[in-house]
């Protein structure tokens, strides 16, 4: 079994891979892949990183099938704020990105593997630098660190940073999270603690987290992502898994229904991308995206489409996937 090529009959499955190459490397992602499936709610991204097993890519099907199927709750907004990302890149590069994003909030990945504190703390001044004095930093660190470590590169890039808005995610565990936070005075925010864990209320219920992240394909839709936030009793921030502008439309949906969205979030990642499958990608103006329902251009999703060997590699995943769900 494969999945349709670009000269597919119309009326063939409706399903299509793509590929599209970063613009910059994010956590030693160079290209995305995925799905996109069509039904008659609209269209639905299932583009699981290749390092998630079968089973923990299940809830990404979930949130594509979500967005083809049945949609999503009403908007209460229609416009989100959101942050620009700034991968683990050099000073230079990462004031082009915040001044290309136009965004006043910005998010920094510090803690990439193979650099130390100084490359973080020097990316960290160089994007307030560009900032000015009234935007906002915040770093996430994917639990690179244990607490102790937490603690003093907090100190010194809340110094950098002349102010950090919060620090996602510093340590892997929750009793490091909730150790660092009796420590620190910058909030913490958890990511992966939720969106790995089979019960996302955990590391608030340990006083571990100020902010959740809430990621609606590992998190299984924007249903399911309004739940959590409704029961979770701390601010939550939306944000991206680095999807197509069509994958992107969910999170924005998402933070379009949240009845209180008190932060940007984290869903201007598709400047990231070297491409997009849409006409009109998901791009914030004036820090803020739209909210609207986003197509793939059947021109662009050509230009993007994955060879033979991909779309068996896809379907194949998709096949395994479908089991579990
Ligand atoms: O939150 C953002 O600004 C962008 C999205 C982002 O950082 C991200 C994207 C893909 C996978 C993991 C992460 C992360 O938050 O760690
Ligand atoms: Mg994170």
């Amino acid at each position: 079994m494969s999945l349709p090529g670009p000269d597919a009959p119309a009326g063939a499955p409706f399903a299509a891979a793509f590929r599209l190459p970063m613009a910059v490397r994010f956590r030693g992602v160079d290209v995305r892949e995925g799905v996109l499936i069509e039904g008659p709610a609209g269209w639905g991204e299932f583009s699981p990183f290749w390092d998630y097993d079968t089973w923990r890519a299940v809830p990404w099907l979930y949130a594509a099938r979500e967005a083809a199927f049945s949609g999503w709750p009403p908007p209460v907004r229609d416009s989100v704020p959101v942050n620009a990302t700034v991968p683990a890149v050099g000073p230079e590069r990462a004031q082009q990105l915040v001044g290309a994003a136009g965004c006043t909030t910005v998010k920094v990945k510090v803690a990439e593997p193979g650099q130390g504190l100084d490359a973080d703390v020097e990316r960290v001044a160089a994007v307030r630098d560009a900032l000015g004095p009234a935007g906002k930093v915040r770093v996430d660190a994917n639990g690179a660190w244990n607490a102790e470590e937490a603690v003093q590169r907090i100190r010194a890039l809340d110094i950098a940073a002349g102010g950090l808005e919060y620090v996602e995610q510093p340590c892997p565990t929750i009793d490091e999270l909730a150790s660092v936070r009796r420590r620190v005075h910058v909030p913490i925010a958890a990511d992966e603690s939720v969106r790995m864990s089979d019960d996302p209320l955990r590391v608030v219920r340990a006083e571990a987290a100020d902010i959740v992240v809430l990621k609606v394909a590992p998190m299984g839709g924007v249903a399911s992502c309004l739940i959590v936030a409704e029961q979770v009793g701390v601010p939550v921030v939306v944000s991206s898994a680095l999807e197509t502008s069509v994958g992107l439309a969910a999170g924005v949906a998402l933070a379009a229904a949240l009845p209180e969205l008190p932060y940007a979030c984290g869903l201007g990642t598709a400047r990231l991308l070297a491409g997009d499958l849409a006409s009109e990608p998901l791009l914030a103006v004036d820090g803020q995206i739209a909210v609207r329902r986003v197509s793939p251009d059947r021109d662009l999703l050509t230009a993007s489409s994955l060879d033979e060997e991909g779309r068996l590699r896809w379907a194949e995943r998709l096949a395994r996937v479908e089991a579990d769900a």
